[in-house]
Formats: C-alpha cells, structure tokens, sequence
C-alpha cells in the first residue's frame, strides 16, 4: 500500500472540529498528524456541531477563516463535507456517507483531541465509529488521558490501541493511535473571550485569520455570527 498519501486508495484523515475560529493550537496538531502519519490531513469544519452552543461565527466564516489558515500548506486542506448537509453534523452520519462514497476497505481516520476523545461515548452511535475510521488522539494541555478515560472507553481503547503509524495504513478502521506533540496550550473558547473583551489574540491566531477577525468584527458582539462574508 502507498502510505505516502497520494493514491486513492491510501489513507483518508479527517479533522472535524468547529474551528471557532481555527487556531494555532488546531495547526500544531494538524501538522504532528501530518509528520507521524505522511498524509495530507483534511480539516472538516461543522456546520451545526453537536453537543455544544451555536458557534460564535457562522459556518462560512469559519470556513473562510480555515481556507486562509491552510493556503500554500501542502500538508493541509478543508473538506466541506460537513458543510454540505442539512441539520446536526453528526461524525457517525459523515463517516456512513464517506463510506458509501469510498467503498469499506480504505483507510480512514479521525484526528481528534484528548479532550474530544475522553467525552466520545457522548457522541452518536460511538462504538459504531470504531467500525468506520481508526482515532488519531492528539493530546492537550489539562486533559490526561490515562486519567480522564471513562471506563466503557478505556475498555475499547485497550484492545485497539497501537503505537505504529503503519498499523492506521493497514486496515481500514478501529486502531487508536496516540499523537504525542508538542503541547499548544490554546483554546477558540480563550480567544473568543479575549477578544469579546477587548484584547487582541493575535498571538495564537494565524496572522491572516486575525485580520480576518478586525475586519468582519467576529466575536466582539453577538450579531456578528450571520454578518456577510
Ligand atoms: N490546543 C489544542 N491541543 C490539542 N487538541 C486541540 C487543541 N485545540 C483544539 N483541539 C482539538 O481540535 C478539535 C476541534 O476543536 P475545536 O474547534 O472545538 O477547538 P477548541 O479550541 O477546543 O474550541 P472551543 O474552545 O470553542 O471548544 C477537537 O478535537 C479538540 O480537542
Ligand atoms: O457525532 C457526535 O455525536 C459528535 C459529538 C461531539 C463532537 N463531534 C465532532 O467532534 C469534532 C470536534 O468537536 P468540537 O465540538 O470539539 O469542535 C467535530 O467534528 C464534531 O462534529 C461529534
């Protein structure tokens, strides 16, 4: 198998997130999937993401704001499925669509963070996704995993758990493999807030996402969610 991304048939992974806004703490990991696993990683924004308020930004803002995070990284691309669909954007219905599209046999994976993966068995259907994608688990600063897993997690995660990149290339779902990074301590939470009271978090933005920000006046008042792009 071609583990070097390109072919069709190689491995596909996804980094679905609300990316409210797309921050260098999403960056950071997006890239250590990239160097430990050789493929291009594809960032999903949600649309309407479950399980959590209404985005700050609607969804082709944060979509904008991901292209222009992205542009010339060779490593990086938005995939608008998620976009595409009406109502909640449930991970269990995007992986049945994209394995409708692709067939059962080729890889798929999740890049998802520590603190997304200890609350999956919140999410719809969870078991169900082992079937359909293996778990790239980045971790993050204040979420231990070995501490924080729920024990119905723990009990799935210890029979699938890998530490080999090429076990994710050779078959086309349920591995976990554990992404140690680089710690970026940053969160869209801190950088909403930050700018909703009045201080700049161009620090943990990329620079063309930041001016986006200035110039549409995202997150400093509420109306600013539906503003045109
Ligand atoms: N600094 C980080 N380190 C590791 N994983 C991260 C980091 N920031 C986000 N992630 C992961 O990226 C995915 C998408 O995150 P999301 O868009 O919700 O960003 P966030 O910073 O967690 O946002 P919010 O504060 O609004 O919840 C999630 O799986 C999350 O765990
Ligand atoms: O399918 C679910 O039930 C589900 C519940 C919570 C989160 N997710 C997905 O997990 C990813 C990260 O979510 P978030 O809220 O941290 O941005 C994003 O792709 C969400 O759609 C999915």
């Amino acid at each position: 198998m071609n583990a070097g991304g390109s072919s069709t048939q190689g491995l596909l992974l996804l980094y679905g997130g609300t990316f409210d806004p797309v921050h260098l703490g999403h960056l950071a990991i997006a890239h250590a999937a990239h160097a430990a696993l050789g493929v291009s990683v594809h960032l999903m924004p949600a649309a309407d993401p479950p399980h959590r308020s209404p985005p700050g930004a609607g969804a082709a803002h944060r979509a904008r704001m991901l292209e222009m995070a992205v542009a010339g990284d060779r490593a990086l691309v938005v995939d608008r499925r998620e976009l595409e669909r009406e109502g909640r954007s449930y991970t269990v219905d995007t992986l049945h669509a994209l394995r409708e599209s692709i067939g059962p046999l080729r890889p798929v994976a999740l890049l998802v963070g520590a603190d997304s993966f200890v609350a999956l068995p919140e999410w719809k259907h969870w078991q169900a996704l082992f079937d359909l994608a293996h778990f790239v688990v980045a971790e993050r600063e204040g979420y231990p995993l070995d501490e924080r897993q729920p024990a119905e997690l723990a009990a799935e995660v210890a029979t699938r758990i890998t530490a080999e990149a090429a076990d994710l290339h050779a078959s086309p779902a349920g591995r976990v493999l554990r992404l140690r990074q680089p710690l970026a301590d940053v969160s869209a939470t801190r950088v909403r807030e930050a700018i909703r009271s009045g201080n700049a978090s161009h620090a943990r933005l990329p620079p063309e996402v930041a001016a986006y920000i200035d110039r549409h006046r995202l997150y400093a008042n509420p109306g600013a969610a539906s503003a045109p792009v």
